[in-house]
């Protein structure tokens, strides 16, 4: 094409659907979704020469997703939506070779009175699932759930010791601070065709509530004496170790935790202290905050291989991990004072850090 290389995709984002359904017993479920659809097809002579003979109309996007939840007289997941539509997009149009399909679930609730559910009554939640699903024609299936806005805090059992210290560094260690965080997860299955996957009802919902469930409560610890962290990479790892010590078929897990910033209160005018800081008063903040991602996946056993060393990692391949992270840590106490990035690739066998590559 005339030493060109045209790169191109359609599709419809942010359709807004709720769906409704109601059981024998008058019990009513509702689920709202936000979906996004991205769809790869032949059809270059739109763009080469106003041809528009291939094009999926994005309006037929945006109505297929009303004509799907429609057809779906059952509950079902956010997952099997999305692969429903991804499977629509890929087998109704010759024209389409792959389609990717991201919705986020708004967490509507079922509200309890006097103690009891309300068979049609929803309260807003707070963190939200979503899911993508990229369908090829002719390729595999790449699936991911995840979850957004999942806040925590903990009061103690938190501090940030060692940390390097030179002229700019003003930030004092401490082995009692509050941890706060935005969670934002993501976690990749290892299903890899739509056949594969578990027929069970609602199979990724529940997946979602007990994934979530190990991620908080990796993150707290036991409900007295909780877990000591000493510093949000150290608990983001622990997370997302728990989880694919937990799901065998989770072979990725994607964590992305910003470090909110709770500042120690200390006044004082020239001649009186007005607030001593012990321990107790704080000064939320959420700018500027660290930034802190990373994710870990299953490395030899996604590679099949054995690896190289320990018997016990041998026979337990899927507690052998990948270790691959990329972290950003802005750092504040009273005002900004660094922003640093440091790549780790890390190889754990157990517990062991075995390889630095
Ligand atoms: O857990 C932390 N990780 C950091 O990288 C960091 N940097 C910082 O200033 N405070 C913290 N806390």
């Amino acid at each position: 094409m005339d030493g060109f290389r045209l790169e191109q995709k359609h599709g419809k984002a942010r359709v807004r659907v709720a769906r409704v359904w109601r059981d024998a017993g008058g019990r009513h479920s509702v689920v709202e979704w936000n979906v996004s659809i991205s769809l790869f097809s032949d059809c270059v002579d739109a763009y080469l020469r106003g041809d528009n003979s291939d094009i999926v109309a994005t309006d037929t996007m945006k109505n297929t997703v009303y004509a799907k939840a429609k057809e779906c007289t059952g509950q079902l997941s956010v997952e099997d939506f999305a692969i429903l539509l991804a499977k629509h997009f890929t087998s109704e149009y010759r024209q389409v070779h792959a389609a990717v399909v991201k919705i986020v679930e708004k967490p509507w609730e079922r509200v309890h009175i006097d103690g009891l559910p309300h068979d049609h009554g929803f309260k807003l939640g707070s963190e939200r699932h979503t899911t993508e699903v990229i369908l090829e024609k002719h390729g595999p299936l790449k699936l991911t759930s995840g979850v957004e806005g999942l806040a925590l805090l903990k009061t103690t059992k938190s501090g940030f010791e060692g940390f390097i210290r030179d002229k700019y560094t003003v930030l004092p260690e401490t082995r009692e601070r509050i941890l706060a965080t935005e969670v934002a997860a993501s976690w990749r299955y290892s299903y890899e065709s739509v056949s594969s996957i578990p027929q069970k009802l609602l199979y990724f919902t529940e997946r979602y509530l007990d994934v979530k469930k190990v991620l908080v409560d990796t993150f707290f610890g036991p409900q007295k004496e909780g877990v000591y962290s000493p510093s949000v990479q150290s608990t983001l790892f622990q997370m997302a170790k728990a989880a694919l010590n937990r799901f065998p078929d989770i072979s990725l897990v994607q964590l992305k935790m910003p470090n909110l910033h709770f500042l120690p209160v200390n006044l004082s005018s020239k001649d009186n202290t007005i607030v001593k800081f012990e321990d107790d008063v704080y000064l939320p903040t959420d700018e500027p905050h660290g930034s802190i991602e990373a994710s870990l996946s299953r490395f030899w056993a996604k590679l099949g291989e054995v690896p190289p060393t320990k018997s016990s990692a041998a026979s337990d391949p899927q507690r052998n991990l990948l270790w691959h992270g990329r972290l950003t840590a802005l750092c504040a106490s009273d005002a900004i004072m660094e922003s640093s990035t440091v790549e780790i690739h890390l190889v754990c066998l157990d517990e062991s850090i075995i390889g630095i590559c």
